[in-house]
């Protein structure tokens, strides 16, 4: 053997060498012909190639290494870069690395392009003028469907040339593959019978080894098309998403005037957002294959049946077919409707949980779990049976189904596969073989088992087809049903965003979102209010409710302002206002147009801390990039927080980069100081504070007022706390008059003001002088309360537990 494999060895060495040395003398006899100078520049092409080559590859590496490093640092800095196209790049961690992505923003022409869709469709549709709030027709299979439905499409397929449509076609490609592959199993299945009936050894294991490679094939063909669906419902999810997204969150403020003001959608834009969109998506990625899929296989199949059973088999096949799909469809419920209903419960019920983790603390301090648990139960069992009478509807409907779809038609199936052993004239191809062998007469029943197995698999194979056809009635209803939620929702978001609350030739409400005549300019050095109604907006398409009837004022730089007066006044109306949160329906509201540095800044009544780092809370709504681009450190940071009296947070809480739930971790005035080191970090020239310190020391609530003051930030202060006065110029009282929609703007430490104060302190020692008097008409009361009255009109002692007071000198007088 050793000697054998030696021999081998050296048989195949030689072979190799011979076949080097072929190519070394061909590259030798080659390169001696070539000229001189063609060699130089050959010799210095390839050392170039090389070096630009080694150069490349290093360059690559170096930059692969580089962005593995800024991936991990933006990951755990919470952070993301700015593109100069206006995309973004972010990293999100993906495994043990990170994974590079960039978001490009939805161009603003889009959803000029899109609006027409979703706020004017065609009036065929059904759907309304898109004037009507939640402009939504009955879910069901019907052509307003086909518009909501072809409208998300144009998102989820932009181009043509867009990756879903590549995902598409290949998704497509490998369903006609699998069709294929059905019919050459139908064939060889038929084979099979055949070669066994016979006792063909030989070819039924060849068959057999057919059959297995065949069936290796298929499989990865399955596999590869759950696998394409899956890919497509993810991909039209991302596109759904960020369109939606881009739409909810901009300057123009939707999140925030999507549940405040419309209220298309109610309160539960998360749920739309993220559970039906994703049903929405599945459904749409499965309906192209459960439709698609069936009706390539219904071509085939049929085609193929009609060459080997004729036409007569055929038309009755169809007929059948169409014939239970109408019963079908006239008898199902109306699965669209449904699911939008059910949709809408599971919403409600999900924000009924939201709300109790976020206001988990206060129902603690109330004991009030009692009265949630029954909300949460009550919103449950809504949708509890509202579910069982969906299910009680599907009982009916798939006994129906089933009976028609599996049993019925494989009663046809077997009728119509034996028309050419019974009707050869009408039986196809099958009844022309059928009338041949019936001459010959030899081996007619193998040839009829053969053509029997074919057709009763080709005819399995389209019943399976149309009943998956007529199962996805059933699919495309529900499609339905979350077609429109998704449709609405955006509709609802296009209206909200381009503020079409227009009324054709309709009358509309005092200060409905239709009526809104009032200005908002933005750029000014100042905070100006021209005549302007403070009025608490009513959700579209009610009128809104005027606080104040008329407001006129103007704050320069470095003119404080305390806005103070009565609770549910509309101080924070104001304020609402100036930001652009509410509408501004009469007069002139002018502002600074940025926000932050150089701008203008809001501090809210309820403190908000951000998802993130130590780093974040201070610097919100900066990022940690944006920090550095502003030439900030950690060291401004820490100056900031020292000012605020919050410098010993880094070291408790373990570093700028500790991610904690900040909202539980921080105290109610430690959450108000860091609203003030956010203003002492971006340095506005205006800053709006609402109730920034009510749970502040009074000698920290001053050092705070003078740090802003000294950094140059004009303060507009709201509150109740008339010892704020000190720090600011002005005084808006609002809450005058009997009516209390009176207001007055005055100088602090004028000698109107002090008058106003010393009538105020008249008032008071006025009353203060009637206390003896209130305070004995007191005594008489509870005396004449601790009596005990009899029957027959006499009065009994007080038992002795109870302390009657000794009636002083004064009230027996
Ligand atoms: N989103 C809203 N939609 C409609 N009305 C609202 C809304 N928010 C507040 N209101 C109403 O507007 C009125 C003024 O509210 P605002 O918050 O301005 O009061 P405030 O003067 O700041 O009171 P407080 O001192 O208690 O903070 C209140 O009657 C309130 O019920």
């Amino acid at each position: 053997m050793a000697v054998q494999s030696t021999l081998r060895h050296t048989a195949a060495e030689d072979a190799l060498a011979a076949f080097v040395d072929k190519w070394t003398d061909l590259f030798k006899t080659r390169l001696r012909k070539t000229s001189r100078t063609t060699r130089i520049v050959a010799t210095i092409a390839l050392i170039t190639s090389i070096v630009l080559g080694g150069e490349g590859a290093r360059r690559w590496w170096k930059r692969k290494r580089h962005e593995r490093e800024q991936g991990h640092k933006l990951v755990r800095t919470n952070s993301w870069l700015h593109n100069k196209d206006g995309s973004r790049t972010i990293y999100v961690p993906y495994k043990d690395r990170t994974s590079k992505v960039v978001i490009n923003n939805t161009d603003p022409l889009t959803f000029e392009a899109h609006r027409r869709l979703f706020l004017n469709p065609p009036r065929v549709s059904g759907l309304g003028n898109g004037t009507v709030p939640s402009a939504q027709a009955k879910p069901g299979l019907n052509l307003a469907f086909l518009h909501q439905f072809l409208s998300l499409m144009s998102i989820m397929i932009p181009r043509w040339s867009s990756k879903e449509a590549g995902l598409l076609l290949s998704h497509a490609m490998f369903l006609m593959l699998r069709t294929y592959l059905s019919l050459v199993v139908a064939r060889l299945d038929g084979e099979l019978v055949r070669d066994l009936v016979a006792g063909n050894g030989k070819a039924l294991a060849l068959g057999l080894l057919k059959w297995c490679g065949l069936g290796g094939f298929a499989s990865y063909t399955n596999a590869m098309i759950k696998f394409l669906e899956s890919k497509v419902s993810i991909a039209f999810r991302t596109r759904l998403t960020r369109y939606i997204h881009d739409l909810y969150l901009n300057d123009n403020l939707n999140y925030y005037k999507l549940v405040n003001l419309d209220g298309g959608i109610g309160h539960s834009a998360d749920q739309f957002v993220t559970q039906d969109l994703t049903l929405f998506c599945a459904a749409a990625a499965s309906i192209y294959s459960s439709l698609g899929k069936p009706a390539v296989d219904i071509g085939v199949f049929s085609f193929q049946l009609y060459r080997s059973l004729g036409p007569l088999a055929v038309t009755g096949l169809f007929s059948t077919y169409f014939l239970t799909a109408s019963i079908l469809r006239r008898l199902s419920p109306p699965f669209g409707k449904l699911k939008a209903v059910e949709g809408r419960k599971e919403g409600d019920f999900r924000s009924l949980h939201a709300r109790l983790i976020a206001n988990a603390e206060e129902v603690a301090f109330y004991g009030g779990a009692d009265m949630e648990k029954t909300f949460l139960n009550k919103e449950f069992k809504s949708l509890k049976s509202w579910m069982e009478s969906i299910y009680m509807l599907k009982i009916r409907y798939n006994i129906l189904e089933d009976f028609i779809l599996k049993y019925s038609w494989s009663a046809y199936g077997y009728l119509f596969a034996s028309l050419p052993v019974f009707l050869p004239a009408w039986g196809g191809f099958g009844g022309v073989a059928e009338m041949a062998e019936l001459a010959e007469s030899s081996g007619r029943e193998r040839n009829r088992m053969k053509e029997f197995i074919t057709n009763k698999r080709l005819m399995l194979s389209c019943a399976d087809a149309g009943g998956r056809m007529m199962y996805s009635i059933k699919d495309l209803s529900e499609l339905a049903g979350h077609t429109s939620r998704v449709y609405t929702l955006i509709s609802t978001l296009h209206r909200v965003h381009a503020d079409a609350y227009k009324i054709r030739g309709g009358n509309y409400e005092l200060y409905s979102l239709s009526d809104v005549q009032g200005t908002i300019q933005k750029g000014f050095d100042g905070v100006r209010l021209e005549h302007v109604p403070v009025v608490a907006p009513g959700l579209w398409p009610q009128g809104g409710e005027e606080l104040l009837d008329s407001l006129s004022l103007i704050v320069r730089s470095g003119e404080h302002v305390l806005i103070s007066g009565p609770n549910g006044v509309g101080k924070s109306a104001i304020a609402r206002i100036l930001a652009g949160m509410w509408p501004v329906y009469r007069g002139l509201v002018s502002r600074p147009k940025d926000i932050g540095q150089d701008g203008i800044m809001f501090l809210p009544q309820r403190p908000y801390l951000s998802p993130g780092t130590l780093r974040d809370q201070v610097i919100y709504p900066d990022g940690h990039n944006d920090m550095i681009e502003k030439r900030k450190s950690e060291i401004d940071l820490r100056r900031v927080l020292d000012e605020s009296r919050l410098g010993y947070l880094p070291e408790r809480e373990g570093g700028w980069d500790t991610r904690k739930e900040w909202k539980d971790v921080l105290s109610g005035g430690e959450k108000q100081r860091m609203g003030f080191a956010r203003l002492l970090y971006h340095e506005p020239r205006y800053a709006i504070i609402d109730e920034g310190t009510s749970a502040v020391s009074s000698d920290v609530e001053g050092l705070l007022y003078e740090t802003c003051k000294e950094k140059g930030i004009t303060l507009i202060t709201i509150s109740t706390r008339a010892s704020l006065k000190k720090y600011h110029t002005y005084n808006l009282i609002l809450g005058e008059g009997e009516r209390g929609d009176e207001w007055e703007f005055e100088r602090i430490g004028t000698e109107k003001e002090k008058m106003h104060v010393e009538k105020e302190l008249q008032d008071l020692r006025e009353r203060l002088s009637r206390v003896d008097e209130w305070r004995e008409r007191r005594e008489e009361i509870e005396k004449e309360l601790a009596a005990v009255w009899t029957e027959d009109g006499g009065s009994l002692n007080a038992p002795s537990y109870i302390e009657v007071d000794q009636p002083t000198p004064s009230s027996e007088s």
